[in-house]
């Protein structure tokens, strides 16, 4: 079967061009050629070939091979990716070798022999099918990226003393390639304000990396972050490259950093120094180029006990800190932001024109939220979903009304399942119920919860959505 590849020769000889075209056209779908290499630019406009195979000299008695140079550049430059064979004479290495260092692929020198040359053709074709590919993939990651920036992008609302100070930060650190860290509660909008960073950065045409260290187990912390080669541990079934690497170019943003252990602290640590990893079962280490990113709801407290966080990796991670206030200590902002997820739920759900009652305002207003935004946007969804008039009443929020309390005396849940009312069975109240009182155990820390429920982060936003908490 012929091998699919489209194949032109250019040279003087046309004993050389039949005997080629015979000799390709058996194992080649399309093969063609030309004896007059002024015809080459007008060959190139017409259609694309996988492979050129150029002769070094045209014209009786030339052998300085500077015919061959002025085509080989010239194609080039019509060109870049075009895949050049020269075709040298008997003995003109040191001349196919110059060329080869001018952007030739090979060279094949007369008089060739013909399994030489259908083998050299052949590979030079998986070559160009193989940068191509590479082209593509290149382009589609790049689109991929950009689409992935813009899709998560969101607007970031408030216009409080304390947000105007938190947005004036961002202007002027984000251009700049200094570490952040980022401190604040859950839900106080952390990830957005380290996306809303890569977005005003100079590298926000690469990708924005979210690694979040509160859901890497500690066994796959190495492998999620620096990579692994084939075989490097059981079920290493093939080379993967690490979430750093994967980062080159763009922005690292490792969420949750205050729930590292200590020794993996130290690795951390040793890879953002060096700028460099080696993948687990490799000995070479491959350099890599991120701006660092971190956020963290330990307060600035814990973070400077150094038996929970090492003091010289906090060094290296807050160039700039950026201080989240919770909501309750920002209460300008409720409003806005009430408003805008309103706005934008009412479009979601194919809502009529809602607009929220005086009463509801204030109870907004009143609550201490100690899910922060998160809990606001959760409860402003609700509440859209289930309108039935078009102004929205405080009956319509699930306010936590004894949120203030919440947060100076956290419930101790019980686990004695006699506090579960004999007539209260149903599995969803209960599962409810169960995450609502371990939320307020845990000050709302997403992490700490999600471990004593036995859920990932992600498996508990998902029930906390469900449920409007
Ligand atoms: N200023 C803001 N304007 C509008 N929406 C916001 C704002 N801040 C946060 N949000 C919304 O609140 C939710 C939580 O934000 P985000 O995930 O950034 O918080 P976080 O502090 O990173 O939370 P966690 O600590 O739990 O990871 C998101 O849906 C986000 O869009």
């Amino acid at each position: 079967m012929k091998e699919e590849g489209s194949i032109l020769i250019v040279d003087d000889d046309l004993d050389i061009l039949t005997a080629g075209k015979l000799l390709l056209k058996r194992r080649f779908s399309e093969v063609t050629i030309c004896n007059q290499p002024a015809q080459i630019p007008e060959l190139l406009a017409k259609q694309s070939f996988d492979v050129i195979l150029l002769d070094m000299n045209f014209g009786p008695g030339e052998s300085s091979g500077k015919q061959g140079f002025y085509w080989l550049k010239k194609i080039l430059a019509l060109k870049p990716d075009s895949i050049i064979i020269m075709i040298t004479a008997h003995g003109g290495v040191d001349v196919a070798v110059e060329a080869m260092k001018l952007g030739a692929t090979d060279f094949i020198a007369k008089p060739w022999q013909n399994e030489k040359v259908i083998a050299t053709l052949s590979t030079a074709i998986k070559l160009g099918k193989t940068r191509s590919e590479a082209q593509t993939l290149k382009q589609t990651n790049q689109l991929l990226v950009q689409a992935n920036n813009q899709a998560a992008q969101q607007l970031m609302i408030g216009n409080s003393p304390a947000f105007q100070q938190i947005r004036s930060l961002i202007e002027r650190s984000a251009p700049t390639d200094a570490n952040v860290l980022i401190l604040g509660e859950n839900g106080t909008g952390k990830e957005l304000v380290a996306r809303e960073l890569h977005q005003k950065s100079l590298r926000n045409e690469k990708v924005f990396m979210s690694v979040d260290l509160g859901a890497i187990s500690e066994t796959l912390f190495e492998s999620e972050l620096f990579g692994h080669k084939k075989g490097a541990f059981t079920g290493a079934h093939q080379d993967r490259i690490g979430r750093l690497k994967a980062a080159d170019g763009g922005t690292l943003f490792l969420d949750e950093i205050g729930n590292l252990p200590l020794h993996l602290q130290a690795k951390l640590l040793t890879v953002l120094e060096q700028r460099q990893v080696i993948p687990v079962g490799e000995n070479k280490a491959q350099p890599f180029n991120v701006r660092v990113i971190c956020a963290t709801n330990l307060s600035k407290e814990q973070l400077l006990d150094d038996t929970l966080f090492r003091q010289d990796l906090l060094f290296r991670l807050n160039t700039v800190e950026i201080h989240l206030p919770p909501l309750r200590e920002r209460i300008e902002d409720i409003t806005p932001i009430a408003k805008h997820f309103i706005k934008l739920y009412q479009k979601k759900y194919h809502k009529p024109e809602l607009a929220l009652s005086d009463a509801a305002l204030t109870a907004l207003n009143q609550d201490s939220w100690p899910g922060n935004i998160r809990a606001l946007r959760h409860a402003i969804e609700r509440a859209v979903v289930l309108a039935q008039t078009s102004e929205l009443q405080v009956a319509d929020f699930q306010l936590s009304t004894s949120g203030a309390s919440v947060i100076a005396n956290p419930v101790q849940p019980s686990t004695d399942s006699s506090q579960i009312p004999a007539d209260e069975l149903n599995l969803e109240k209960i599962e409810k119920q169960t995450i609502s009182l371990a939320l307020k155990k845990h000050r709302y820390n997403i992490s700490h919860t999600a471990k004593e429920l036995g859920l990932t982060r992600a498996a508990l936003y998902r029930r906390m959505e469900k449920h409007g908490l």
